[in-house]
């Protein structure tokens, strides 16, 4: 089950400038900065009630936010949601006959495991799903 909307990733090209203009949108500081060498990405958190905000720039040529900032203007890039068991909704979600880019479940950031359904299967909207790591 999906139980709540966990963070909004937004794909930056400048982290710093990023970080510093949403430091003064949501007066506050973030509370996480962290590499993701898996996904060649670095990421701010920000705390915002009970959801995020998630900057993310790619570190290579081959991250997925460089290849998708190639072809598509800074904004927002994914809508991840927080489940319970993430292998029980991806397999949910493959009987629904989404389209899943993970086979297994992998480390992402903020203490999570993390899936994502391909954009085209989620209405052109690119989901990852979170489960947190106890
Ligand atoms: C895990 C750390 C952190 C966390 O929170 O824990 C993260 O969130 S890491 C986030 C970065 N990592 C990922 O996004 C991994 C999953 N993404 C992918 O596997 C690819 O980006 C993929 C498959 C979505 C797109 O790959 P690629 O860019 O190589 O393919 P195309 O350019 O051909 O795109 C195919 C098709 O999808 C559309 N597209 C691409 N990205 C997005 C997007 N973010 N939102 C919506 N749509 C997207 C693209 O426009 C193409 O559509 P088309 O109609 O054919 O133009
Ligand atoms: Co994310």
């Amino acid at each position: 089950m999906l139980t709540n909307l966990e963070h909004l990733g937004l794909a930056v090209k400048d982290l710093e400038a990023a970080t510093a203009l949403y430091t003064k949108l949501l007066g506050q500081e973030p509370y996480k900065r962290e590499h993701v060498a898996s996904e060649a990405v670095d990421t701010v958190f920000f705390q915002v009630g009970g959801s995020k905000i998630e900057l993310l720039a790619g570190t290579s040529p081959e991250s997925a936010i460089t290849r998708y900032l190639d072809k598509k203007p800074e904004g927002i890039h994914h809508v991840a949601f927080e489940v319970d068991d993430i292998r029980a909704e991806m397999a949910r979600l493959r009987a629904e006959g989404f389209i899943l880019l993970n086979e297994e479940p992998k480390q992402g950031a903020d203490n999570k495991l993390v899936c994502f359904v391909h954009p085209k299967s989620a209405n052109g909207v690119l989901v990852e799903l979170c489960q947190s790591i106890q």
